[in-house]
């Protein structure tokens, strides 16, 4: 498995953009919110660690992760941003509706991306347990917050290079 081989707070702090002057939106869905809060955290901390100012950090919460993708819209086109961070987290349940969130935020991630000359971040969990959303947003492997921060600082960076 590709966390287990790679956690996903380990970065080398040397190769973080400063991320100072930097406005940055975080949308976050409110399903699984005992594990979207932890993910929040750690998006927000290590993009204070890195210079961003609170008041450059807008946060805006959406019902569910099929609701990021709207949330992402939002901030882009009204909120004068660097980037767009999007958190949420989706596990696995009886029914295929799984699959349908996970592929409808994915694709619409994307298409945010293609679509807006800013970058928007994909921190999403797909998992098949809460164990494993647990184990992804601070456990034993890291938070996938830290990993989106970090992506959007180093996205900032390389837009700007070709401004
Ligand atoms: N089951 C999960 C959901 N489901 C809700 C959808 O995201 C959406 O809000 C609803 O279908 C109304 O449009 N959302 C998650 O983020 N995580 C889940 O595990
Ligand atoms: C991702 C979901 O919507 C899912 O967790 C809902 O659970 P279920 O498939 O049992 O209705």
């Amino acid at each position: 498995m590709a966390t287990e081989l790679h956690n996903l707070s380990s970065y080398n702090a040397s190769d973080v953009p400063n991320g100072t002057g930097k406005r940055i939106g975080i949308v976050v869905s409110e399903w699984n919110t005992n594990v979207t809060s932890k993910l929040l955290e750690g998006a927000y901390e290590t993009l204070l660690k890195f210079g961003v100012k609170p008041e450059d950090i807008i946060i805006d919460s959406v019902p569910g992760s099929f609701e990021l993708t709207y949330g992402a819209k939002l901030l882009i086109e009204r909120a004068n941003l660097h980037a767009v961070i999007a958190l949420g987290c989706v596990i696995q349940g009886e029914t295929p509706h799984f699959t349908f969130v996970c592929q409808s935020v994915t694709q619409g991630i994307t298409e945010l991306n293609l679509k807006y000359n800013i970058p928007v971040i994909f921190g999403l969990l797909t998992t098949n347990s809460l164990e494993q959303a647990k184990a992804r947003a601070g456990g034993r492997h890291g938070n996938k917050g830290d990993e989106a921060a970090i992506t959007a600082l180093k996205m900032i960076a390389l837009n700007e290079k070709y401004k």
